[in-house]
């Protein structure tokens, strides 16, 4: 058979496949189904589910939509996945909260396997390994561990300024180096290069092949089509194939390297404290089967790819937000100066005093949530809530871009309005944007570093530098067109600005006078 008759067959195999997928599929029907109907959504067209008028690049758009139709709870089906899609927060503390004993699973994804992305803590099935992750996560990133990075977070903030000062028209790279040089310390104690790290690049490169990978729509295709991951990979068409070789290859290298270093460091007995180096030494000798060692080197892979993704990507949503709303960008660097003076930098002693810097940080989370949909859970066990059946193994969607449209709670939710995070007397009120960091058992790990990084690098910038619309021949102010980008996170594709030092004299050399942190501060106690 020809290889253009072999390709012509694929639709057709596709579509038979499809069919005795659906045909056959088998929900094990519970006592709870005959009690309760599922919840109310679109009606699915036979095999495909609800494709018609999903919009693929921004299915939290669609969802959300089909939210305002439907109502807070709706299910919706893509191929021969049943999706529960939850768009109110009080809805989603107490399904994935309250009831967390059956929805801290993620659901299976067939694209794992095939692609090397079994190490993910993240997408791992709820179980002793997980739970062995956790613990090692929560050794170094629990919100009272995260208080040494400070001096770190500091550090990497000048010369993240630094870096702004010398190449402003770099400050999407500048931007992932801090956030992904101060994980790197964390969890390695390795010293990233301002410049082109060559490890920082293998795990950049790997992620932004992860973001691509883990989506919905990719784990559906996978999971109904499996024989596209048989097709020759030089086969024209085999794109998939392809994808999920180069993946592998990377996620070997991203989770292998940064390792390696640690125990080459270790063995040289020059190994900085950090997540990795603590961990080895406290199982050394007690660990014949490899089961710990391989837990360390999985979990450290993933708070890497967990971290630098979102930060950087907030840090990216804040910019934006910066640009359109001069005003506001104004009154935070007031308030800045009035703490601060013109001296020095920011530091985390001055927190407190600056509640409208943390109402726009909270406000930056909130505008454009990174994960949109946040990361799914799965039920792991048929339920009724609020009088509606959750089938086994459905995917839980928390729909965070539906919580931040919620009009009562944030009027005006396309505007950016730090002032919603404040009392009339400019104290900080309660809402912290949580859902953006998730829900339950599998809330972030990384929340309370994340906190702290985003809120350093937020500050610093904004103390020195003022952020503005790119110009026209002319000399005049132009609009920017923002694209966002998509797959399971979302954050603007990079976009034309000026950042331009709001002392005209700024140099590196002032900056450095204007930290008082030593290059050389240690930043955690001994190994434990
Ligand atoms: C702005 C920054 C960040 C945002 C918005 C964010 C958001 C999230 C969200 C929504 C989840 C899913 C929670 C759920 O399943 O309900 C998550 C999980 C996770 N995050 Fe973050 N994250 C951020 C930064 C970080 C950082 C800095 C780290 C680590 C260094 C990290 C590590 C993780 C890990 C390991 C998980 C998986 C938890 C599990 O499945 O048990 N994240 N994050």
């Amino acid at each position: 058979m020809s290889t253009s008759h072999a390709l012509s067959l694929i639709p057709v195999f596709c579509v038979a496949f499809a069919i005795v997928t659906y045909l056959t599929r088998d929900r094990e029907k519970s006592d709870f189904e005959n009690q309760a109907s599922l919840p109310p959504g679109p009606r699915p067209l036979p095999v495909v589910g609800n494709v018609i008028g999903f919009k693929t690049d921004e299915p939290w758009a669609t969802y959300t939509e089909w939210s305002v139709i439907y109502g807070d709870i709706l299910y919706s089906r893509f191929l021969g996945q049943e999706i529960i899609v939850i768009s109110s927060e009080e809805l989603a503390k107490a399904l994935l909260e309250r009831r967390s004993s059956n929805y801290s699973d993620r659901p299976f994804n067939p694209v794992m396997e095939p692609f090397g992305l079994t190490y993910s803590s993240a997408f791992m099935h709820y179980g002793n390994r997980w739970r062995l992750h956790r613990r090692l996560f929560h050794q170094v990133m629990r919100a009272e561990a995260v208080l040494e990075y400070r001096p770190l977070q500091l550090r990497k903030a000048r010369q993240l300024l630094i870096d702004l000062l010398d190449t402003p028209e770099d400050y999407v790279a500048h931007l992932a180096t801090y956030s992904n040089s101060i994980v790197m310390d964390v969890v390695y104690g390795y010293e990233a290069k301002p410049r082109n790290d060559p490890v920082i690049s293998v795990v950049e490169r790997s992620m932004e092949m992860f973001v691509k990978v883990v989506t919905l729509q990719k784990a559906a295709i996978v999971g109904s089509f499996p024989f596209l991951l048989s097709l020759p990979s030089w086969l024209p068409g085999a794109s998939l194939k392809r994808e999920a070789i180069s993946t592998r290859r990377l996620s070997e290298d991203m989770i292998g390297v940064p390792f390696r270093y640690v125990q080459q460091s270790l063995a040289s007995g020059n190994a900085k404290p950090s997540m990795v180096a603590n961990a080895l030494q406290k199982f050394s000798g007690r660990d014949e089967s490899g089961y710990f060692e391989q837990a360390i080197k999985e979990s450290s892979g993933t708070a890497f790819g967990a971290s630098s993704e979102t930060s950087s990507s907030t840090m990216l949503v804040f910019i934006l937000a910066m640009i359109n709303n001069p005003r506001v960008q104004e009154r935070a660097q007031a308030e800045i100066d009035s703490v601060v003076g013109a001296d020095r930098l920011p530091n985390f002693e001055d927190r407190s005093s600056m509640p409208f810097v943390d109402a726009v940080l909270r406000e930056t989370l909130r505008w454009h949530p990174v994960l949109p949909l946040g990361v799914p859970h799965a039920a792991t066990d048929s339920d009724v809530f609020e009088g509606y059946f959750i089938p086994r193994g459905a995917t839980i969607l928390p729909n965070a871009w539906a919580m931040s449209r919620n009009e009562e709670k944030y009027p005006g939710p396309e505007e950016f309005r730090p002032e919603r995070f404040l009392s009339p007397d400019g104290e900080l009120n309660d809402d912290t944007v949580s859902f953006a960091f998730g829900f339950g058992r599998r809330i972030c790990v990384g929340r309370y570093l994340a906190d702290a990084s985003i809120w350093s690098a937020v500050v610093s910038m904004l103390a020195v530098f003022k952020f503005a619309k790119p110009l026209d021949d002319m000399g005049r102010e132009v609009e920017i067109d923002v694209q966002w980008s998509t797959g399971i996170t979302s954050h603007p594709v990079p976009f034309p600005c000026r950042i331009i030092p709001r002392v005209a004299t700024m140099s590196a050399k002032t900056l450095g006078q204007m930290t008082n942190i030593s290059d050389s501060a240690p930043l955690r106690g001994e190994l434990r």
